[in-house]
């Protein structure tokens, strides 16, 4: 990796007895998308403000192009932030919202509304210049939040579930939007969602999140299709999850029988097993067999067929598939599931 832009060092928040971050350390690379992903609780927001400036960590050191900002406030950092609600002033036009941040830095009256009209053109929003925030869409009152956030060049955007507010057509669309505007700019966004489809659609570099720690952060893809630990291999996409053991050199113990199955665990070692839907196929013995199961669910869903069976050998695994839209089969079939070795996923963790 190149220099980091930010490196957060062993950063931990406090709140009383509740430890919100337990010695999180996270390098962010200049110009790149990072995600932080996590359930409710998980301490995203906790982290993205400690990145702002509006709290100070119990421990630990935030440093930007080098320079150490642990204590330092919101407004003398080179990072500005976008908050859910957009925060925008009512009574203010566009142009005086977008130039709000330049005014503040004494930046002359000219000079303000020229850059907030280049941004607003960077947003897609060169007509809104002397409109009211309430005449725009929620969409485009989000573009306002950003370009106000954008005009100050921030080293560093810090977006607070900054799609929380749109539904979700708009925003699958201000994903793509968000990610173009970020590449033609090149600042470096930090972005704090709970939903994984909008992580994997904007994050160059993905951090998951749970109970205040850092589970599993790399490439999208990577932490997809080969994720560090069982909540990752859960929360990032859904997996079926199942024990094992090692019990010789690329030889696993399952419910399912003996798999042989290239590790580099050692042998002895209990290990957990994930399986993703779209490896799960029917009918084909030539592959690894996970038996017969009885199917409990078929959901049609346009391009494919989720089904969900409890399977023979241990009807308490319940496994998830994804078939062909037109695979025949309905509630109440007794179905023969497989898998190809190579997509099971051994996890250490
Ligand atoms: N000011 C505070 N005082 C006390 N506890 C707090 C405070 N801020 C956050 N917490 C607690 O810290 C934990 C992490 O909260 P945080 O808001 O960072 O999580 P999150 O992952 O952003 O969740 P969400 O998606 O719900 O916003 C939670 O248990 C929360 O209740």
């Amino acid at each position: 990796m190149m220099t980091p832009l930010v490196q957060v060092k062993s950063v931990s928040q406090k709140f009383g007895a509740m430890c919100a971050l337990d010695d999180v350390s996270l390098d962010i690379a200049p110009r790149s998308y990072t995600v932080l992903l996590g359930p409710s609780g998980s301490g995203k927001t906790t982290l993205l403000s400690i990145l702002g400036g509006f709290l100070v960590p119990t421990t630990g050191q935030v440093l930007i192009e080098g320079q150490d900002c642990t204590g330092m406030p919101p407004a003398k950092r080179p990072t500005t932030t976008v908050f859910q609600d957009y925060a925008l002033f009512p009574h203010m036009t566009v142009g005086a919202n977008v130039g709000f941040g330049l005014r503040m830095r004494g930046v002359a009256s000219s000079e303000r509304d020229k850059r907030a009209q280049e941004v607003l053109k960077l947003v897609g929003l060169p007509e809104a210049f002397g409109k009211k925030p309430h005449q725009l869409s929620g969409g485009q009152r989000q573009r306002v939040a950003l370009a106000r956030a954008l005009v100050v060049e921030p080293s560093v955007l810090l977006l607070d579930e900054p799609l929380g507010a749109l539904d979700l057509k708009l925003r699958r669309q201000m994903q793509e939007e968000l990610k173009a505007i970020q590449k033609r700019v090149g600042t470096a966004f930090v972005h704090v969602t709970h939903d994984q489809e909008e992580a994997m659609a904007l994050a160059d570099h993905c951090v998951v999140m749970s109970n205040g720690r850092i589970e599993d952060e790399g490439p999208a893809e990577r932490v997809y299709s080969k994720p560090a630990s069982r909540f990752s291999a859960t929360f990032m996409g859904e997996s079926t999850i199942f024990s094992g053991r090692v019990i010789g050199s690329g030889e696993i113990e399952t419910v399912f029988g003996r798999w042989q199955l290239a590790t580099d665990v050692k042998p002895g070692s209990e290990i957990v097993l994930a399986l993703r839907p779209e490896h799960v196929v029917i009918d084909q013995k030539q592959l690894l067999p996970l038996g017969e199961g009885r199917v409990s669910d078929v959901v049609f869903q346009g391009s494919f067929k989720r089904v969900t069976a409890s399977l023979v050998k241990d009807e308490s695994l319940m496994l998830l598939a994804r078939l062909p839209a037109d695979a025949v089969v309905q509630t109440g079939d007794m179905v023969h599931f497989a898998c190809d070795p190579k997509h099971v996923l051994v996890l250490t963790r």
